[in-house]
């Protein structure tokens, strides 16, 4: 790497186009993803001054932070690493950063697991759960279930456009769990065979509202109507701090070849693709968010979310 003050490592730029193109996806493995990269960044930096390495460490936090807007865990992570960073010399500087991604990553998986089992208590021997896209804390009360020798199916939503129902189907088939894997739209019909609707959340705002792959509120309010409960599992880390001073979460617009390629497009003609990757699904289509600290009704999750970011105030630590 060269001297200048905001050096880039190339890892973190390989995070960051990764991140941005989904090969590393899902709220917490970005989260997971940028923590490391950071502390890669921290590692091999060359900076010569406690300023030059400070600058660099904001230029990379800068650069995972604009990949992708909605998932939370992003600037949580970043926020984390980049809080730790302290000391008077770059050797400090570079041991704090490198510890402090180091335990961000250990909690996160701590928090994962611990969810798990709080999860896993929802389900009973024999239900069905009813996925949508992919996610790993959602999957973590279903392993857990089965440590604890319950017999769990599950109805597997496809989740156009990016079918990434298929990644859950595999995994859930890796935990010896029978799929049905089913069309987005056919989850309304399968719902009368489901015991539960089990999602994760890429951000939860201080109402309780759940921001998850599109499609997520169109089956919870399915859900409601069928009389099927409706289970969100999202570690902290996907709490959004600025909602709790009345900030909206960003829906992610994403690239219209995602839904029709050039080929479909030439066939039907000139027309307006939009692919918003998220939704909000509203407190009241929700029973359960199940945290590692505890499962809640969603419209008492600001009580949480004040526990645990009351005293952080200020600017972002990579913008300083
Ligand atoms: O953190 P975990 O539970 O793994 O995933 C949480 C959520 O992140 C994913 O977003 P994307 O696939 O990155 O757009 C899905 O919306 C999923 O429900």
């Amino acid at each position: 790497m060269s001297h200048s003050d905001a050096d880039i490592h190339p890892t973190v730029e390989e995070a960051a186009d990764d991140i941005a193109d989904m090969e590393i996806r899902g709220a917490a493995t970005i989260a997971d993803a940028a923590a490391g990269a950071l502390a890669t960044q921290a590692e091999d930096s060359d900076a010569e001054s406690p300023e030059s390495f400070r600058a660099e460490m904001r230029a990379a936090g800068r650069r995972l932070r604009e990949t992708r807007p909605t998932a939370v865990s992003l600037p949580n992570a970043l926020r984390y690493v980049l809080r730790g960073m302290e000391g008077r010399s770059v050797p400090d500087l570079r041991e704090s950063v490198v510890e402090s991604a180091d335990e961000f990553q250990r909690e996160l998986g701590q928090a994962q697991d611990n969810l798990g089992r709080i999860g896993a208590n929802r389900l009973r021997d024999g239900d069905t759960v009813m996925t949508h896209c992919h996610s790993t804390d959602a999957l973590s009360c279903v392993e857990k279930a089965l440590d604890q020798g319950k017999e769990i199916h599950a109805i597997v939503k496809e989740t156009r456009p990016r079918k990434q129902g298929h990644i859950t189907a595999r995994w859930l088939r890796d935990m010896g769990v029978p799929v049905t894997l089913i069309v987005d739209n056919a989850a309304r019909r399968y719902l009368d065979q489901t015991d539960h609707v089990l999602v994760g959340a890429d951000s939860i705002a201080a109402d309780g509202s759940v921001i998850n792959k599109v499609g997520t509120s169109g089956l919870a309010v399915n859900a409601r109507e069928r009389g099927v409960p409706v289970m969100v599992a999202a570690q902290t880390l996907k709490l959004h701090p600025d909602t709790m001073t009345g900030h909206t979460v960003e829906i992610e617009m994403r690239d219209e070849r995602e839904v029709l390629t050039l080929d479909e497009e030439e066939e039907i003609g000139d027309v307006t693709v939009e692919n918003p990757a998220f939704d909000v699904t509203p407190p009241r289509y929700v029973d359960a968010i199940v945290t590692e600290r505890g499962q809640f009704p969603p419209e008492s999750i600001v009580t949480l979310m004040r526990e645990l970011f009351g005293d952080q105030q200020g600017g972002e630590p990579w913008e300083e």
